[in-house]
């Protein structure tokens, strides 16, 4: 996988981070990482750096201040990326539960089907593709990303993934500085600015397997983010429409 890199935000994940990087490099002799981390108490970052001795010129850290959100990470990240050539740019979590053996699956849905945005589907062709979550989270994510695709209107089953591969051009089209999200409504966010922008979206169904190491950092005022976040990021791109068509 050729000019491409993974970004991988943390906080507190010491017990999965190591396998992680080893697994995502064991897929590629050139893929690159980039861990963005918010200064974890349990020093995720500290061990990062140790393994950059190992794996010089394609393991990157950066270490925030402070817990500051999935979203503003990824941002971070973009920005970060943005200033190096690479043509492929991957969000993925840290804990397994998205399979680093995937990665090339995304890929190829970009390099070789021409997609611009490769999502990681739990939810495609009428399936559930979600292992160890319990029922409520389950049915939480199901209904969310129904929910998001009845009020934005857009043709993705699985609009709150965050297993992404991003062409550059994606990126580089989106104002970064503009996103509002922060927390995980963050995946809904950039998706349906890729869709308004009119760039082609391939759906590749891939199994979701929650961690088995480490803690989830999903909490109520993310949820509460995205329920009624996504209501007036759609009200707001009705009223910039009826600007320009006036
Ligand atoms: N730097 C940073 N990283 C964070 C933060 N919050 C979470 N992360 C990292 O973001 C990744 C995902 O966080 P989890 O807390 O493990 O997510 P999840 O509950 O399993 O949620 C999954 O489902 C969501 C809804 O479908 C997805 O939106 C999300 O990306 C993920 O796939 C992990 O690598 C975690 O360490 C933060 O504030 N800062």
């Amino acid at each position: 996988m050729q000019d491409t890199v993974v970004i991988i935000p943390t906080y507190n994940e010491i017990e999965n981070i190591e396998a992680i990087i080893r697994a995502v490099f064991s897929e590629s002799n050139t893929i690159h990482i980039l861990v963005v981390d918010d200064n974890s108490p349990d020093l995720t970052a500290l061990k990062v750096k140790e393994l950059q001795q190992e794996f010089s010129n394609r393991l990157f850290v950066e270490v925030r201040k402070e817990k500051a959100g999935l979203g503003t990470a990824y941002i971070h990240g973009f920005y970060w990326c943005l200033k190096k050539p690479y043509q492929y740019i991957f969000e993925m979590d840290a804990d397994f539960s998205h399979n680093p053996k995937d990665l090339i699956k995304l890929y190829n849905a970009c390099k070789k089907d021409g997609a611009d945005m490769a999502i990681g589907s739990r939810y495609i062709n009428n399936t559930v593709n979600v292992v160890n979550w319990d029922m409520k989270r389950l049915l939480m994510s199901y209904f969310a990303s129904k929910y998001v695709k009845f009020i934005t209107r857009m043709r993705i089953h699985d609009t709150t993934a965050g297993f992404v591969c991003y062409k550059r051009q994606v990126l580089e089209a989106i104002d970064l500085s503009k996103i509002k999200f922060i927390g995980y409504a963050f995946q809904i966010e950039m998706k349906f600015k890729t869709y308004l922008k009119n760039f082609k979206i391939i759906e590749v169904p891939v199994i979701f397997t929650d961690r088995s190491q480490g803690e989830s950092k999903l909490s109520s005022g993310i949820i509460s983010e995205a329920v009624f976040g996504v209501i007036s990021m759609k009200l707001k791109s009705l009223f910039k429409n009826k600007k320009r068509v006036k």
